[in-house]
């Protein structure tokens, strides 16, 4: 299947992702096993921030917030390369049509409301791919470094209006 012209690094996310499902996925896994971390960690977004003091902690129960964005990020994240590492390498076209309206629904119903806008633009611009494993898997990568690359604008924004 060829792959689309908008990943440069389409040869190496072939081959790796050929592998993926069998490298990634192991049966008699626990949660902790690295095995189920993605196999293409290709993250721009700054290291995890350290877990706030008990004080911050207490606030954030006193508001009834139960997490923090990045920690809904991250499960979010985790969830959908472990769908995309699993999804058949000849998907029906039930399952192309779900792999899309997941997306789709998330872009909806995402719990922060500036993210799932973003999303939304990302998905117009980047169509869900899944065609096949491979396909859906890279696709995912894809957009997850569109959002990474956009935190990250973010972040050097408000550090040079910090500095100014
Ligand atoms: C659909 C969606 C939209 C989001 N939009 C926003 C937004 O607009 N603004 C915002 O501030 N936050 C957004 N988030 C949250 C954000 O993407 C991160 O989850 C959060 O900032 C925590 O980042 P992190 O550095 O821990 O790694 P995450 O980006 O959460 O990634 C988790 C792990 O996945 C792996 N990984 C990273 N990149 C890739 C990749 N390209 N392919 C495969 N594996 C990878 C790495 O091992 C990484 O540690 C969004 C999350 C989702 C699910």
């Amino acid at each position: 299947m060829p792959l689309p012209s908008w990943n440069p690094l389409a040869p190496v996310l072939q081959t790796v992702a050929a592998f993926s499902r069998q490298l990634l996925i192991a049966p008699e896994a626990g949660p902790e096993d690295h095995r189920l971390r993605p196999l293409l960690s290709v993250s721009l977004s700054l290291p995890a921030a350290p877990p706030p003091p008990p004080e911050v902690l207490k606030e954030k129960d006193a508001n009834a917030a139960p997490l923090t964005k990045e920690e809904v990020g991250r499960a979010t994240w985790m969830l959908l390369h472990t769908i995309a590492a699993q999804f058949p390498d000849e998907p029906t076209r039930q399952q192309k049509r779900d792999a899309k309206e997941l997306m789709h629904i998330i872009s909806r119903l995402y719990p922060c409301k500036e993210c799932a806008e973003h999303f939304k633009e990302v998905l117009k611009a980047n169509p869900v791919q899944a065609g096949s494993q491979a396909e859906f898997s890279q696709w995912l990568c894809y957009v997850h470094n569109v959002v990474n690359r956009r935190i990250i604008r973010k972040i050097r924004s408000q550090g040079q209006k910090e500095e100014n």
